[in-house]
């Protein structure tokens, strides 16, 4: 029964995704699932309304948005574990590996070995396989020694661990996340952090919902904006996915030695041509704003002109929507 009750909750997503396959073995660089004008509504209340977004491996999304906007909802629908009132969600794989990690997790009265062992058996893993990646994720989230502990009497932090090891037991190619930080203490926020990039470069897609916008820094391609169920705004590039203010400088070219050594200072995240000022080339370079002052006057000496200089927010400017902590990645390393 309970065996049962956890397929459901935390494999669903991996069955029901092979019922929404489109019968065509995808190749690298086809969406793993692509989500057309999809709606939810409870009672005939919306709380999605016509969301399309497409996941590509190997990329990261974030989800944004204050309580109740359909963060959660959205990725259960990805998850395969919620049915749209309206739209479609195709799955280009055949059978498309997927880890999902809810928000809220029970505390069972297993104890975490043999819930995770049990979850493994159902993904399929080997007796040896399933002990060596138990091992390898309950050191790494420092849990090794709780191991033998009941369910029931973890922490919140503790279980949210417990929560994210389940989902990373199989290396999935869709990764899916709700509020993955919740609880977890600043060393496992930045262990987290390093595993989902590792993921990702491995081309694991990564779909998360998060509040904190150094975690979309060092994770997310695109972020989507949802308020009230509707997806009010979507954001890439690395230069607009930065959680610190950046600064975007416009200057006449310089000569090919002065622009290179410009190009190598710290703190650059973008260069590009930029359209001609006043019959002159130009260039837009972007930068974090504290090093603004230093490539204004560097391109000053080297003989170029500036032609405009436009402060961005960065990510922090999108507090209305997220809950920016200076803490967050200064417990890294
Ligand atoms: N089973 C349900 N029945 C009725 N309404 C629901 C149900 N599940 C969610 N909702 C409603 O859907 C809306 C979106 O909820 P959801 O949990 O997706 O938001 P969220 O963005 O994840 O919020 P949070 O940041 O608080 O986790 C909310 O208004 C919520 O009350």
């Amino acid at each position: 029964m309970l065996h049962k009750r956890i397929t459901r909750l935390l494999f669903g997503a991996a069955h029901r995704h092979a019922l929404v396959e489109g019968g065509l073995e995808a190749t690298n660089a086809s969406p793993l699932i692509t989500l057309t004008q999809g709606s939810k509504q409870y009672g005939g209340r919306a709380v999605l309304t016509e969301i399309s977004m497409t996941v590509l491996p190997g990329t990261g999304t974030a989800l944004i948005g204050r309580n109740g906007s359909g963060k959660s909802t959205l990725l259960s629908i990805l998850a395969g574990l919620l049915k749209l009132s309206s739209g479609v969600l195709t799955c280009d794989r055949r059978r498309l590996i997927t880890g999902y990690a809810p928000e809220a997790f029970p505390g069972l009265k297993l104890t975490a070995e043999d819930y995770l062992r049990c979850m493994s058996r159902i993904a399929g893993l080997s007796e040896a396989a399933s002990a060596s990646r138990i091992s390898e994720l309950l050191q790494l989230f420092s849990l090794e020694s709780s191991h033998n502990r009941k369910l029931a009497g973890f922490s919140k932090g503790m279980l949210q661990k417990v929560n994210l090891i389940q989902s990373l037991l199989t290396r999935p190619q869709l990764l899916l996340l709700d509020e993955p930080m919740s609880g977890l203490d600043l060393p496992a926020q930045a262990r987290l952090i390093d595993v989902l990039q590792e993921l990702k470069a491995e081309g694991t897609a990564l779909v998360l919902s998060v509040h904190e916008p150094q975690i979309i820094e060092a994770l997310a391609d695109t972020v989507y904006v949802l308020h009230e169920g509707q997806n009010i705004r979507t954001i890439q590039g690395a230069e607009n996915l930065k959680s610190a203010p950046v600064v975007n400088i416009v200057y006449t070219v310089l000569p090919g030695q002065a622009q290179q050594a410009l190009e190598t200072l710290p703190g650059v995240i973008h260069v590009e041509p930029s359209p001609d000022y006043a019959g002159t080339s130009c260039t837009g370079l972007t930068v974090d704003q504290k090093m603004s002052d230093t490539c204004l006057q560097q391109i000053l000496t080297a003989g170029g002109s500036i032609v405009s200089v436009r402060h961005l927010g960065g990510l922090n400017d999108l507090t209305e929507w997220m809950d920016p902590k200076d803490q967050i990645g200064s417990g890294r390393g």
